[in-house]
């Protein structure tokens, strides 16, 4: 079945602190959103990219990918405007899904700030999808412990329950669903109230509020989510030693 990827680029970058939008960041001279569609490229199992961004950094976006192709190899690359959320970026792209992979039946969702994901772990997520999974997460254990808060009317906050660490897990992206699910949980998304959409911040949650099963396979370290200037020195690191 063909497979089409949401890669999610549309995001400000508050926390990183940086004048460009995080995914245009260079890290190692190569910006964010360029390393992570390459990731996918490479996997061999991806047909086509969609990729969301700030509308106002469009022919920029646009300018990474000459020939509408993710440099050096030949899979498709369609950049639209993503949207004020990460959900309303994603289902930004998911309409456009047809003008990069025409009747693909995949979709993984992927973000840019996790941009060193390898081709493995691309690899490793769709396998699931070939074997049945509806929808596949990446995990990887939790080393700190987990503690459920709850705020307090002076601003403090007390612990309400410690979860058992052995059962949790930390999710990464690219998560993979049939397309058919994806689309429907984002449609239901859509008909709900504003604050329960934004309070889901995967893809895979909007899948689980459909009571759907999601499978998870074995994420990895290279996986992490840019988020700060000190996980931008962290992923040079990796790159370094890779
Ligand atoms: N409106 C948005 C917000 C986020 N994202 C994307 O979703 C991914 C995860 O978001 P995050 O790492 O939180 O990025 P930012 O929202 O840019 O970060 P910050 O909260 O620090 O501003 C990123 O690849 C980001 O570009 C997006 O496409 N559209
Ligand atoms: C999708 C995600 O990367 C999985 O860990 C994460 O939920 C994104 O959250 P953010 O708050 O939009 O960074």
């Amino acid at each position: 079945m063909r497979c089409a990827a949401v890669l999610t680029a549309a995001g400000s970058g508050t926390r990183l602190g940086h004048a460009l939008p995080k995914a245009l960041v260079p890290l190692a001279g190569t910006p964010l959103v360029v390393r992570a569609a390459h990731g996918l490229a490479a996997s061999g199992v991806v047909d086509g990219v969609v990729v969301t961004c700030p509308g106002d950094h469009l022919d920029q976006v646009r300018g990474l990918f000459p020939g509408g192709r993710v440099p050096g190899t030949e899979v498709p690359v369609e950049v639209v405007t993503g949207g004020p959320t990460r959900q309303a970026s994603v289902a930004a792209g998911l309409a456009a899904l047809d003008d990069v992979a025409p009747g693909a039946g995949l979709v993984l969702v992927h973000d840019a700030a996790r941009c060193l994901a390898g081709p493995g772990l691309v690899r490793r997520v769709v396998a699931a999808l070939e074997d049945g999974s509806r929808a596949v997460v990446p995990g990887v254990p939790v080393a700190d412990t987990v503690k459920r808060v709850l705020a307090l009317p002076d601003g403090g906050e007390v612990v309400v329950e410690t979860p058992d660490r052995a059962a949790l897990r930390a999710v990464q992206t690219p998560q993979g669903f049939t397309r058919d699910l994806l689309e429907r949980a984002h449609r239901a998304a859509a008909d709900r109230a504003g604050d329960e959409r934004t309070a889901v911040s995967d893809d895979a949650g909007l899948v689980e509020l459909l009571g759907e099963q999601v499978h998870v396979v074995p994420g990895e370290d290279a996986a992490l989510k840019i988020t700060t200037p000190a996980d931008l020195d962290r992923a040079e690191r990796l790159l370094d030693r890779s």
